[in-house]
């Protein structure tokens, strides 16, 4: 039965939250351990249903996991896998985007590997065509079929020298899942450099894996012919952490988020600052309130790493609803990101899109036919409503104009968000929220 979550809102959000590992980052530590001749153990490892659909996957494929939820360590033992069965594997069909970097590990261990239709947040188009190009100069035969692809390395993979169109980090993971034990060099030009795909280096490094990341986005790996397996910690959510520091914003509220890191940060925190949050930082977190001046409007632009992540846009633009004046927020990594205004305007919110490129930056969708600029006038007063949630990011910025907004608001979809924030009911209502969930 679905769940509706009914929230009144008006209350500033006050207290403390836990951040664990990264989203972005422990789903593809769990495909690494595939690589290993020996089990791994990955640690802070949150309750999120990207895990759980990656531990299914891995378990279908004879890698025997166990966590414990509570103290979020997670061991993977790789040493009897096999290839599962195409219908056992289609059940997870349309639930994560992760599935296709099982490619590479599969491919070295069983010499083949099924990739169902993927999932994740429905935000444009999201080919795979990256993907599919690296695996096929790495000596793949990539075969599409009606339920998914087959992909096999007949005569084994080798390194390759590439290049991507744009710094994907789906893709830039792909390269290095099958680079390191693929035979000799790869070069990657053009890679994403996001601080998940560092952690996931450290993790193959560790693994017994010789990978240089050079400061023009080229990453070197030099093949080897066996991986061990690896004991890490997961870095924060870094995205997690954003979605926190902004809900404290938007209530004018005072959000402690234990487990949150600065470094990783760095470009959410200076425009944090300049809309007119504060924050400090100890050593078991981050602290994130408003700092009592009416809020600034601004000019923003997403960008890959180490620019304004597209992961904190959402968020934040139901903190520009609340600044005095015009701000404009130009995506430039999804062509179709601003769905989820569409219930922020329905709650009292000023926002218009636009075609254009409106920003310093022109993008890949400025001359196309795509809605990735947005105008906010604000200050809005928000209004409670019925809100359907459309995705992961958009899902959680609508709780939070739902926990500002006066009267009530229905959440329905709230599953959505179960894939990216652990306990995230629970963490609202300790923070003071006036919430209720019931079935439907
Ligand atoms: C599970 C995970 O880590 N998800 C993150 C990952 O998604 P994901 O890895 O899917 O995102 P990518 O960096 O690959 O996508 C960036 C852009 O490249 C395009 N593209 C990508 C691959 C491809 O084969 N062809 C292609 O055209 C995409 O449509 C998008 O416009 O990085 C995104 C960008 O930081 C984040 O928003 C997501 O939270
Ligand atoms: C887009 C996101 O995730 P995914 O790539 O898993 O859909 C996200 O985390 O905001």
């Amino acid at each position: 039965m679905a769940k509706l979550l009914t929230i009144q809102g008006g209350k500033p959000l006050q207290g403390e939250v836990h951040v664990r590992g990264a989203k972005n980052l422990v789903p593809k530590s769990m495909v690494a351990s595939l690589l290993g001749s020996e089990p791994s153990e990955l640690r802070n490892v949150p309750e999120i249903k990207d895990v759980e659909i990656v531990t299914n996957l891995l378990t279908i494929h004879g890698v025997k996991v166990d966590r414990d939820a509570t103290s979020g360590v997670m061991t993977l033992d790789p040493r009897e896998t096999y290839s599962a069965e195409h219908s056992e594997i289609d059940a997870y069909a349309g639930d994560s985007r992760i599935p296709i970097l099982f490619c590479g590990p599969l491919m070295h261990k069983n010499g083949e590997a099924f990739i169902p239709d993927l999932g994740g947040c429905r935000i444009g188009d999201r080919p795979i065509n990256y993907h599919l190009e690296v695996l096929r100069n790495f000596g793949a035969v990539v075969d599409k079929r009606a339920t998914g692809i087959h992909i096999s390395a007949p005569r084994g993979l080798r390194g390759a020298k590439l290049e991507l169109p744009f710094p994907s980090v789906g893709a830039t993971e792909q390269v290095l899942l099958t680079a390191v034990l693929a035979e000799g060099i790869t070069e990657l030009k053009n890679s994403a450099v996001e601080p998940e795909i560092h952690d996931l280096i450290a993790i193959l490094q560790q693994m017994g894996a010789i990978i240089t990341v050079y400061t023009d986005r080229t990453i070197r790996i030099e093949g080897v012919s066996r991986l061990s397996g690896f004991r890490h910690r997961a870095i924060p959510d870094r995205n997690e952490t954003a979605s926190w520091a902004s809900a404290a914003l938007v209530t004018e509220g005072d959000i402690y988020v234990r487990g949150a890191a600065q470094r990783d940060l760095t470009a959410f925190l200076n425009i944090y600052r300049k809309i007119g949050g504060e924050f400090e930082v100890d050593d078991e977190g981050m602290r994130f309130w408003h700092a009592g001046e009416p809020l600034k409007p601004l000019v923003l632009e997403t960008d890959v790493h180490p620019g304004f992540m597209t992961d904190w846009q959402q968020p934040m633009v139901v903190a520009l609803t609340q600044a005095h004046g015009v701000s404009i927020v130009h995506e430039t990594v999804y062509e179709n990101r601003f769905g989820f205004t569409q219930a922020l305007t329905r709650m009292g919110a000023s926002i218009q899109l636009h075609r254009e490129c409106l920003g310093s930056n022109p993008c890949r969708f400025g001359q196309r036919n795509f809605l990735h600029s947005a105008v906010i006038s604000g200050p809005s007063k928000l209004t409670g409503t019925d809100v359907d949630v459309p995705d992961l990011r958009g899902g959680f910025s609508h709780l939070i104009a739902a926990l500002a907004a006066s009267g009530t608001s229905n959440v329905t979809g709230i599953e959505i968000i179960s894939r990216g924030y652990e306990y995230f009911i629970d963490k609202i209502a300790g923070l003071g929220a006036d919430i209720s969930i019931s079935e439907r």
